[in-house]
């Protein structure tokens, strides 16, 4: 991409006011934007006659922080802004609220009593719980308890000479502490949209509200910068319309018909909700073949969970965005099997990985079957047991790379179907790390290296908790419509369901679900399929239902 910034981008990068609060509708460049002013800071300072030196007596900073939410948006950031960055990507640290806490815990956590800091993935939370250990939740939190320590603040605030925050209008209260307490003399710049404040409503958030805009609007040093409407992603302006259009309910108006008439906007309804893999399949089948980047939202995650298993089987590929934790899941149940086999651990500790990697498989707060059955918490069918045994008594004793032979082979003669291609990128990264482990202790034993490879798979778990990794270029994308923020592609596919939840609005003008819309509709560069199923639909897609019959 060739960025030239507009002249209301202009303004962004020139500002060098204290707090810079961007606000831009959907597709108006903030986050590319952002990338673009990190590298002009950069530049700025390398050239500096006298290098930025925020603080009296502290050495200048050339450093950029860039927090974003979630892992996903943190790499389709990272893939998105090299280019923008260029020879300055080095100096710009890009990161989630979540992994930035936890680096803190990591660095400093023997302040408050962590020396030895463990992290829970969901699904270990959900089937071992420990109150030993930290989960998510806790990560903000206790970053900022050390944040109440001079030492830490010290450090932190010579770190960074710009801090950027993205979807500034869905910080909640920890995050927003988090910034100031972090940010020391640094220039803060926070880019937001009112209008795509999503997570007000989700249970366990405290604070998000698109006030916080306001607030800052409004706080003695902000300058704020707003962009004018017209989205670069869809140039025409003809999605950007309806999006913006079904955000204030306007289904009836000439946006909506605009777009349908000129197909970037299709909607079917099929009251018959069974075939809603089949007719998902076809839908991103049409749009591939003409040559369509897609991504595919759907909302809820256990609905997503069984969309995701029919398409594959069905033998559509794709991936579920934000569910890395399935390949650390299954890194550890593969790693875990080497270790039975030379007799490190004991089988009971496989079994445990493996109904850990089950339950990764799935969102939502239930646990499958399948985990209970594994663990023997409930009986399995023979066959399941069988398998079982097989698969112990092939490992036992087995030398370490054949084991990992068999452990890559342990899926399929499980007859797991959930996260084939998770399993399958574990086996690849658990032989390089058995690699990489053997170089650690130059020819030391299988004990020694066994030790190293579970030093290097712990790593690798709290990296993959907290860290990014990159999704497969141009892989077909499944995920929930809270996860669609931030993101685009060429063409979207919205599955909306008539048993589908959307909260407790049940009253035009749907303010907060029309929000989540929004988001939802203004993520396609060329065009949206919308997907209706079933019936009883929620008032507030229930609109889709009557635009596609008549
Ligand atoms: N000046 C520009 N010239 C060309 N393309 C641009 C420009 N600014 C942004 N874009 C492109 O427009 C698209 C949307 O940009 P970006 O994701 O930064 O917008 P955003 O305001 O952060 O969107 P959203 O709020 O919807 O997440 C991207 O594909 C980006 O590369």
């Amino acid at each position: 991409m060739t960025y030239t910034p507009s002249p209301g981008q202009q303004q962004v990068l020139d500002a060098d006011d204290e707090v810079v609060l961007v606000l831009g509708g959907a597709g108006t460049g903030k986050t590319t934007t952002a990338a673009a002013k990190a590298r002009r800071h950069l530049e700025d300072h390398a050239r500096a006659a006298v290098p930025v030196q925020r603080i009296a007596g502290a050495p200048p900073i050339d450093r950029v922080l860039f927090l974003s939410f979630s892992r996903a948006s943190v790499a389709r950031i990272v893939d998105r802004s090299r280019e923008i960055l260029g020879p300055f990507s080095e100096q710009v640290e890009v990161t989630t609220f979540h992994a930035l806490s936890w680096s803190l815990i990591n660095r400093f956590g023997s302040l408050i009593g962590l020396s030895d800091p463990y992290l829970l993935s969901s699904a270990q939370a959900k089937l071992f719980p420990r109150t030993d250990a930290l989960k998510y939740a806790d990560l903000v939190p206790r970053a900022l308890e050390l944040l109440a320590h001079p030492a830490v603040v010290a450090h932190v605030e010579t770190r960074w000479s710009l801090v950027i925050c993205d979807e500034f209008q869905d910080t909640d209260d920890g995050q927003w502490e988090l910034i100031r307490a972090i940010r020391g003399a640094a220039q803060l710049l926070l880019l937001g949209d009112p209008h795509q404040c999503i997570y007000a409503n989700l249970p366990d958030v405290v604070g998000v509200s698109p006030q916080r805009v306001e607030d800052v609007r409004t706080m003695t040093g902000t300058r704020c910068i707003e962009l004018p409407e017209a989205s670069f992603r869809d140039p025409s302006g003809i999605i950007p319309a309806a999006a913006a259009a079904i955000r204030r309910r306007e289904f009836d108006g000439p946006a909506i018909s605009t777009a349908m008439t000129g197909g970037q906007l299709e909607v079917h309804y099929d009251a018959d909700g069974s075939h809603e893999a089949a007719a998902v399949a076809q839908a991103v089948e049409s749009l591939q073949s003409d040559g369509l980047s897609v991504a595919i939202f759907s909302h809820h995650n256990d609905a997503l969970a069984a969309l995701s298993d029919e398409l594959r089987l069905i033998g559509l590929e794709h991936e579920i965005t934000g569910l890395s934790e399935s390949l650390t899941a299954a890194i550890d149940a593969q790693v875990a099997m080497a270790q039975f086999a030379r007799g490190v651990c004991d089988w009971k500790v496989v079994l445990q990985y493996l109904a850990i990697f089950i339950t990764s498989a799935v969102r939502g707060k239930a646990v499958p079957g399948l985990a209970h059955q594994v663990l023997g918490a409930q009986p399995a069918s023979p066959a399941f047991s069988r398998r079982l045994i097989n698969l112990r008594d092939r490992l036992s004793g087995e030398g370490l790379d054949r084991a990992l032979a068999f452990a890559r082979d342990a899926h399929a003669e499980l007859g797991l179907t959930s996260k084939v291609t998770a399993w399958a990128r574990a086996a690849t990264l658990a032989s390089s790390m058995l690699e990489e482990a053997r170089r650690r202790v130059h020819g030391g034993d299988d004990n020694t290296v066994l030790a190293a490879l579970d030093l290097i798979a712990d790593a690798n778990r709290s990296g993959q908790l907290t860290e990014y990794a990159s999704e497969p270029e141009g892989a077909i994308q499944l995920m929930n419509l809270h996860q669609t923020k931030g993101r685009e592609a060429d063409a979207t596919v919205v599955v909306l369901r008539g048993n589908d939840f959307f909260g407790f609005e049940k009253t035009e003008p749907y303010q907060d679900g029309s929000r989540l819309l929004y988001v939802v509709f203004s993520r396609a560069r060329k065009r949206v399929i919308v997907l209706t199923f079933g019936s009883g639909h929620s008032g507030l897609v229930a609109p889709f239902v009557r635009l596609a019959i008549t």
